[in-house]
Order: structure tokens, then C-alpha cells, then sequence
């Protein structure tokens, strides 16, 4: 085998009340790597596409390469040489894991190339370089679901204790991505080392309430500990028109809505396909009022995570 097409999905982060312990993927839009062997030793980035040339070429800084030469590292192999290119399908500083989709897709099609010497779990900690490349950062809250499908919870950091749990067939994902750009860098900047125990306790309500009402699929728990008083009160001032979006969304049959990662993407959860639909149309009619464009994804809960194309 000389060459792999690998796909990587976008991710909600976060979840309203889990920051850098809850994700979610989705199952469009993803990043596409394509990797081949070549004679001449180290890995060259030959071709991005839809980065409208703004992605580092060195492959020490971009995230779909950085992982690579981690996992190469890692593994001692320094026989051969691999050219790669990448079809960035989502933009960047979007709120979408933008740097994890990429990130995972290189692992995995790496992976994939070697005959899989390491485990979809064991290729977790490389896939969170790639976001200490891009953020600055290892949170595993994107890379986790994009390389492992279905929702995420990471109870630990150190030692790095990550696992999935169910989830309602009928939940659907509402993701309206408006057209300005956050950093994860610049966003993580800003929030306060110190929390309140007031706060710490609401949080950690409701934490227990999602986890318990996604797995009983009870629709009306997952709505209520929809609610993060730590980190959107201080993120949100980034996103104009956060409040008239949120309620838009809530008063179209949203469960809950909040910030997507880091943002500036807002998402939320529904029962059911249709009540998506409706609150993603609202959503984005509240952006246009302010003059924003914005695009639009529905999804169910992506079980699956990353996938082999082509071999
Ligand atoms: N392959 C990549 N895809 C996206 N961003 C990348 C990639 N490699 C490096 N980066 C850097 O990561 C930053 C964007 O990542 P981040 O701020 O986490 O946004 P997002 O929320 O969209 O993941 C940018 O500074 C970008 O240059
Ligand atoms: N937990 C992280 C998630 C960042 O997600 P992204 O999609 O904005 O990269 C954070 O909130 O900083």
C-alpha cells in the first residue's frame, strides 16, 4: 500500500457546560487528507486546497503534518518519505475543530499507510499535538470525537481518561458558522483562572444532568443543564448578536443552544431533524438582521468519527 485517502469530521466542543471535557462530531463537514510514500526522506505538505493559501506549508506548524512526524517519532521509522495533501473543508478559526479535523485525518491515514500499528485510542494523544500546534493547547474535546465518532467525555487529563456515551437516535446538531474568525488562542486568552464555588456548583449540576439526560434520552434534562456559567458569559462578548441568536434558536424548538468551541460557530441540539431545521433558519435570519452571512449544517451525531476512503 503507497497511498491513503483519509476523512476527518468538524466537532462541537464544549456542549454548553463540558469545556475541554465534552464533544460531539458531525457528519459533514470534514477535512480529506491524501498521503503517499516517496523515495526522498521527510514529509512535504505538496497541495492545500480551499485554505485560499493561508495554512503553514512547513510541516512542523501545520496540524495535519505535526501529528505525523509525532507518530513517526514515536514508531522510530525514518525509511521513508511521504507527500500529503489536504482538502481544508472547513475554515479555520471557526469554532468547527477546524485544527483537529485536519489533525486526525493525517494520523489516521498515517496510521493506516504503517498497517495500523497503534489503536484508534492509542493515536489520541498524537492527534492532540496537533492541536498544541494550532491553539497552543492539547485539549482533546475535538480530536477525541473526530478520531472516535459518537459524544465524548474527558474525565481526566492526567492520566488522559476519555470514553463515549450514548446518545439519543433522534438528537440532532443545528451549526450556524457566521463569517468572522476567533483564534482558539485568543479565545482561551481571555478566560479567568479563578471560578467561583457558586459557579463550580451549577456547573457541575449541570455536567451531571447532560450526561444523565443524553443517556436516558430525556430530552427535557438535556435541555435544562444546557447551561454554561463559566466560560459563555466571557466568551460570548466575541460573537455579535450571541443573545437574539441563542433565543432564536430556543424559540424554534431548540433544546439549547451556546457557542461551538471557542466559537465564533453557535450550535444546538433538537429532537428530531425538522425542529434542526427550524432553529438553523432562525439562527441564521437573526445573523443577516446584523448583516452577517452565515453557513448552515444539520447533522445527527456523527458514531462513526474519522474513515478510511481510498486506499
Ligand atoms: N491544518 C490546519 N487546519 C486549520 N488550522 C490550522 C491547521 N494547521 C495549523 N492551523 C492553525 O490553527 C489555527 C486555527 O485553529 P483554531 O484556532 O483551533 O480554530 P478552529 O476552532 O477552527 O479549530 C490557525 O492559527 C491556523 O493557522
Ligand atoms: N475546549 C476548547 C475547544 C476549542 O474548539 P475549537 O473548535 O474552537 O477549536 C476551547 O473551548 O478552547
Amino acid at each position: 500500500m503507497n497511498s491513503i485517502k483519509a476523512f476527518a469530521p468538524a466537532t462541537v466542543a464544549n456542549v454548553a457546560c463540558g469545556f475541554d471535557i465534552f464533544g460531539f462530531a458531525i457528519e459533514e463537514p470534514g477535512d480529506v487528507v491524501e498521503l503517499r510514500r516517496r523515495d526522498e526522506p521527510g514529509i512535504v505538505i505538496t497541495n492545500i486546497t480551499g485554505d485560499e493559501g493561508r495554512l503553514p506549508r512547513n510541516p512542523e506548524k501545520n496540524s495535519v503534518t505535526g501529528v505525523m512526524l509525532h507518530l513517526l517519532k514515536h514508531l522510530d521509522i525514518k525509511d521513508f518519505g511521504y507527500e500529503v495533501i489536504l482538502h481544508k473543508n472547513m475554515p479555520l478559526g471557526s469554532g468547527m475543530g477546524s485544527s483537529a479535523a485536519s489533525a486526525v485525518a493525517g494520523v489516521v491515514a498515517m496510521n493506516e499507510l504503517l498497517g495500523n500499528p497503534l489503536t484508534r485510542q492509542e493515536l489520541l494523544p498524537f492527534a492532540m499535538e496537533g492541536e498544541r500546534i494550532a491553539s497552543g493547547s492539547a485539549h482533546a474535546d475535538n480530536v477525541g470525537p473526530s478520531l472516535l465518532g459518537g459524544f465524548v467525555v474527558i474525565r481526566s487529563y492526567h492520566p488522559l481518561d476519555i470514553f463515549t456515551i450514548p446518545v439519543p437516535d433522534d438528537l440532532y446538531c443545528t451549526l450556524v458558522h457566521p463569517d468572522i474568525e476567533i483564534n482558539t488562542k485568543d479565545a482561551r486568552y481571555i478566560l479567568r483562572n479563578e471560578v467561583s464555588l457558586k459557579n463550580t456548583i451549577a456547573q457541575m449540576g449541570n455536567v451531571a444532568g447532560l450526561v444523565a439526560g443524553l443517556m436516558k434520552a430525556d430530552y427535557d434534562l438535556i435541555s435544562r443543564s444546557m447551561v454554561d456559567v463559566i466560560i459563555e458569559p466571557v466568551r460570548s462578548i466575541l460573537i455579535p448578536e450571541f443573545k437574539e441568536v441563542k433565543t432564536a434558536a430556543i424559540s424554534n424548538g431548540a433544546l439549547g443552544c451556546s457557542i461551538s468551541g471557542s466559537g465564533p460557530s453557535m450550535f444546538a441540539l433538537s429532537r428530531g431533524r425538522d425542529n434542526a431545521i427550524a432553529a438553523g433558519q432562525a439562527m441564521q435570519a437573526r445573523f443577516a438582521e446584523a448583516g452577517i452571512d452565515s453557513a448552515l449544517h444539520i447533522s445527527g451525531i456523527n458514531k462513526g468519527g474519522a474513515k478510511i476512503l481510498e486506499h
